[in-house]
């Protein structure tokens, strides 16, 4: 297995391209499946993960094919021949569940494995099966396994009014991709409000969905008949942003993150800022360096546009290096501080009560062999990494390739000491 490894103390100078929302192609792609015309989506960035998704679809019937030599245009397009998303594709990544509402939508059926838990918590995929039920879905759970099909003398899905009890990223992008092909008037209260969802509801319109309360946490769809060939490009990774935010200001540097919005980081720019981090926006990017000490600042994760889950833990790696100590509360999945032990070994003072964190910051860490067990506590690890003194070496490095695209190299370019060892 591959690892990384990082020598620490070297402030990044430079530029770092911005790639597509991983998190925001995996629902585009499943779009595809809603049309037998073709979707073409530009941006896209090269990740394992999307890899999973081409693999899921083709298993659909559905192709995914390059456009360009780079792959960063995709063209989804086909006719649905398998209803049935097998667990040895789904159990590598959890968005996988996406493709059941748009199974559901174009055939009346669909059998999808439960993608169960992961590292971070059990993740179950409740409000996602009650939504589709209020749609007119009859579901049961078997062997694993969704089984799904419409209520008998049913020929579509109807709309519904949804109340969910909570937000929830991908239950919102199932019932939105089902909504828009289902028969009448569905409205979607509580709705996700992150920046991929705008961008789904944006390739729909595209497509010829009709959608309004975009960006609020109430979508209104009028279901159409059927879906079109469009062209869309994918929103630039406010993860991805945040994270060489972080690395800018961990190493007390400066970066240029071309393609970088401030609109879509949320609660993230504030907080960087009362910690210390100059951010500023031109036409094709952000600015982002520290010009003197870092303090701490309590965060606690919330829905969009409150701090996201997904940068905590880069976070929690910059507050480790800060004056003064940082409360980081976790509201959104169970076990999200698995880079707690591991940012300890590289000396960092944190101390886990609950869902909250203590991090007491300390002038220095210090490099060692490091894992983690999912994507973002990963790359916290290389955060840290690049502020410690000495050798840092992040093992399980294929995490950081479901959705940190070129990582390596994108830091390297900006001066730092990171290089991909073979294993
Ligand atoms: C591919 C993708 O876009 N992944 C993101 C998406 O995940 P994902 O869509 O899985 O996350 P959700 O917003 O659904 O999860 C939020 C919370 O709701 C719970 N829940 C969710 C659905 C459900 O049916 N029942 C239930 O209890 C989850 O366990 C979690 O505690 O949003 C998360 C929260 O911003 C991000 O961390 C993930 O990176
Ligand atoms: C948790 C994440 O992804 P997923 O929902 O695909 O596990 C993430 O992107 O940080």
């Amino acid at each position: 297995m591959d690892r990384i490894s990082i020598r620490g103390g070297h402030p990044l100078s430079g530029e770092i391209p911005i790639g597509g929302a991983k998190n925001a192609t995996l629902p585009l792609m499943t779009a595809g499946m809603l049309t037998d015309e073709r979707l073409t989506l530009s941006n896209v960035p090269r990740l394992a993960d999307i890899d999973t998704m081409a693999a899921l679809l083709s298993q659909h019937g559905i192709a995914v094919e390059p456009v360009d030599a780079e792959g960063r245009t995709l063209s989804i397009g086909g006719r649905i021949t398998s209803t049935e998303a097998p667990y040895d594709i789904v159990r590598k990544m959890r968005a996988s569940v996406l493709v059941l509402g748009p199974l559901l939508a174009r055939t009346g059926e669909a059998r999808v494995s439960l993608p169960g838990g992961c590292a971070i918590g059990t993740r179950p995929v409740d409000l996602h099966l009650k939504a589709l039920e209020q749609m007119g879905a009859v579901i049961d759970l078997d062997g694993g396994y969704i089984n799904a099909r419409l209520a008998p003398g049913r020929t579509r899905l109807s709309g519904a009014r949804i109340v969910f009890p909570f937000v929830s990223v991908g239950a919102t992008e199932n019932a939105l991709m089902a909504a828009s092909l289902a028969e009448g008037q569905t409205v979607l209260v509580n709705a996700a409000r992150e920046p991929e969802i705008g961008d789904l509801a944006a390739c729909l319109t595209a497509m010829g969905a009709r959608i309004s309360g975009i960006g609020t946490d109430k979508l209104e769809i009028a279901g159409v008949a059927r879906l079109h060939a469009a062209s869309h490009s994918v929103v630039p990774d406010r993860i991805e942003t945040g994270t060489y935010a972080c690395a800018a200001a961990i190493t007390g540097g400066r970066v240029y993150l071309r393609g970088g919005r401030l609109e879509h980081l949320g609660a993230v720019v504030r907080i960087l800022r009362e910690a210390g981090v100059e951010i500023t926006e031109d036409a094709h990017g952000l600015d982002v360096r520290r010009l003197n000490g870092l303090h701490g600042v309590d965060v606690m994760t919330e829905p969009y546009p409150g701090f996201p889950t997904d940068m905590q833990a880069q976070f929690m790696a910059l507050m480790s290096v800060a004056e003064g100590a940082a409360m980081v509360t976790e509201t959104i999945f169970e076990n999200r501080f698995m880079h707690v032990p591991e940012l300890a070994r590289m000396g960092a003072r944190v101390n886990v009560h609950g869902a909250s964190a203590i991090v007491r910051g300390v002038p220095a860490l210090s490099g060692a062999p490091v894992m983690a067990t999912d994507l973002r506590a990963s790359v916290s690890l290389v955060l840290a990494g690049l502020a410690a003194r000495g050798e840092t070496v992040i093992n399980r490095v294929y995490h950081l390739d479901r959705g940190y695209e070129a990582l390596e190299r994108k830091l390297a370019a900006c001066g730092a000491r990171v290089e991909r060892q073979a294993g």
